[in-house]
């Protein structure tokens, strides 16, 4: 496996993925030199990137081997989400990893920017002694507006009550326990935090919906001396609106990190005194390179082996102890999953998943995402992941629906798959026995008790004597060895099916001879 780096991580982070046995290329001249970048990206299977290296349609298009962007970082406003999960390339990032230390940036320019320390600290080095240009204003008693209470504007918030402020937040997706949880005020309308604020910081992503949230009407209703602070991305403060609300003295002072073009070099809020500017160093600490780095080659190294990564961005959100817990099911998800195209030939309509007992209280989607990709990958030629399985069974018209039973019957947990096609329904079911021995326990209305290896000889025979010793002499004769064998009737006399776990593959010639047994009704070789 190859990866590509091309911004500046931790040393640790790349020494991670060197003694993953990986093949590491690191050249961060690449975040800006997109030609070579398109030239060359296809030799590799992953790429790490900061928020410089644009992720585009153009560059998925030149990207034909990659299955992994790790963005060393939180936003992933330079990653083309769409394009990534349609080709079935898994996005993980680092969000814990360095909201500490971007919070403690904010303040930094929150605090630098409206005692302008900086400004002075600029004046006196050129061994100018005065200080009359730089009076500044005090927090204790002042209201922030916090928009955005996420992981990091709830870091500020409660930092900033330290200060003796009022903190105030606009975040209409949380719920009114998060805001009392950080004992801050809620605010329905951002209209309203503007009018309230004496100073404002902004926490959101950079979406549809927030670039530009804070512009020329917003500064329009905002305090007169008004401070702001835009630590996230840039643009969620309209740049245009706040040079005019600067000139015109509505703004007193700005503190800005990022911008909406980066790098940068003349915006003209570089030529505005009390504006201050760092180049996107929200998260450049020691502390949070080193979190950031080893955090995203781990997750590389893991989504490179074609699990389920907790920080997946594409999919659905894992807690490290709920994947942990989650990790046999999803195993036995894939192996039911992959039960259906191994014996049954039949388009699909629909599929149904069952959970019931203890897995129904789980994060059961990723399971449905380990059935999909069980499904559909014995069959395609495309890459099947779990970024990509439910697109692909969309995509074939096939309705995924997933359900939850507290009851089980037999079993502690169990989940049951119903594929449904226009003729007929397979079914299979399996089971977690004490933390982690998935067993196969049903397959068309057949019951087994059966451990899923690589290799499953699976016959559907008539219930009379001798067919299990004529299918040993088979295999015995082609040196296939048998490790576990289960046979499960309904009824006496009629339908059976044979489950034999066989150590190594079975040549075709020996299948279609046992195929020619007298009351085999059908034999198959299942690769799990
Ligand atoms: N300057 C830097 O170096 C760094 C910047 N960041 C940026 O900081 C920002 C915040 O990051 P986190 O706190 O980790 O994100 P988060 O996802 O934990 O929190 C974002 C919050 O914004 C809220 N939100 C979304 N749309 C909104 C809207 N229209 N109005 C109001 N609230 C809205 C969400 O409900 C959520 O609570 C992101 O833009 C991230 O990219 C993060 C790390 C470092
Ligand atoms: O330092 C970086 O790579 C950017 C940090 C950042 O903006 C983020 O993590 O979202």
């Amino acid at each position: 496996m190859k990866v590509l780096v091309t911004e500046k991580i931790a040393e640790k982070g790349i020494e991670a993925l060197k003694n993953s046995g990986m093949e590491i290329d690191v050249d961060i001249q690449l975040s800006v030199d997109r030609e070579r970048l398109l030239d060359i990206i296809k030799n590799y299977d992953a790429i790490v990137v900061r928020s410089v290296t644009k992720i585009d349609e153009e560059f998925y298009q030149h990207a034909t081997n990659l299955k992994v962007v790790g963005r060393a970082g939180n936003g992933v406003d330079n990653i083309n989400m769409e394009g990534a999960t349609n080709r079935g390339i898994i996005v993980v990032n680092t969000p814990e990893a360095n909201t500490v230390s971007a919070a403690e940036h904010t303040i930094g320019l929150l605090i630098a920017s409206c005692r302008n320390i900086p400004q002075a600290n600029s004046f006196i080095k050129n061994r100018n002694w005065d200080r009359s240009g730089f009076k500044g204003t005090e927090l204790q008693g002042k209201t922030l507006g916090i928009v955005g209470l996420g992981r990091i504007g709830s870091l500020v918030a409660t930092r900033m009550q330290a200060f003796g402020m009022r903190v105030i937040a606009y975040d209409p997706y949380i719920t009114d326990e998060r805001f009392s949880k950080f004992s801050v005020e809620k605010i329905k309308k951002l209209g309203d935090l503007v009018k309230k604020s004496d100073f404002i910081s902004v926490h959101t992503p950079k979406t549809e919906e927030t670039f530009g949230m804070i512009g020329e009407e917003e500064f329009k209703t905002a305090k007169k001396g008004v401070r702001v602070v835009n630590c996230a991305r840039g643009g969620i403060i309209d740049e245009d609106a706040l040079v005019k609300a600067i000139r015109e003295g509505i703004v007193a002072s700005a503190g800005i990190d990022v911008l909406v073009n980066e790098p940068n070099t003349t915006s003209p809020l570089l030529d505005l005194d009390n504006v201050i500017i760092t180049p996107h160093l929200g998260a450049d600490t020691v502390e949070a390179q080193n979190n950031v780095g080893v955090t995203i080659a781990q997750e590389v190294i893991s989504a490179l082996k074609g699990g389920m990564v907790p920080n997946a961005v594409n999919l659905p959100t894992l807690q490290h102890q709920e994947l942990e817990a989650l990790k046999s099911y999803l195993q036995l998800g894939e192996v039911l999953g992959k039960l259906y195209h191994q014996l049954e030939k039949k388009p699909i309509e629909k599929i149904e998943v069952i959970y019931s007992g203890t897995v129904a209280d789980m994060e059961t989607s990723a399971v449905t995402l380990a059935i999909l990709k069980g499904v559909f990958e014995p069959i395609l030629k495309e890459r099947v992941n779990y970024v990509n399985a439910r697109l692909t069974a969309k995509n074939r018209g096939i309705s995924v629906v997933e359900s939850k039973q507290t009851v089980n019957g037999d079993y502690m947990n169990k989940v049951r798959i119903n594929i449904i096609t226009k003729e007929k329904t397979f079914t299979a079911a399996g089971t977690i026995f004490g933390k982690k021995d998935a067993r196969i326990v049903e397959v068309n209305g057949f019951e087994f008790d059966a451990t899923p290896t690589p290799y499953v000889l699976v016959a559907n025979n008539t219930d009379k004597p001798g067919m299990i010793g004529q299918i040993g002499t088979l295999l015995g004769a082609s040196k296939v060895n048998i490790a576990t064998m289960q046979v499960s009737r309904n009824v006496k006399g009629q339908e059976a099916m044979m489950f034999l776990t066989v150590d190594s593959e079975v040549d075709k010639e020996t299948l279609n001879m046992i195929g020619n047994v007298e009351g085999i009704l059908k034999i198959n070789l299942v690769k799990l």
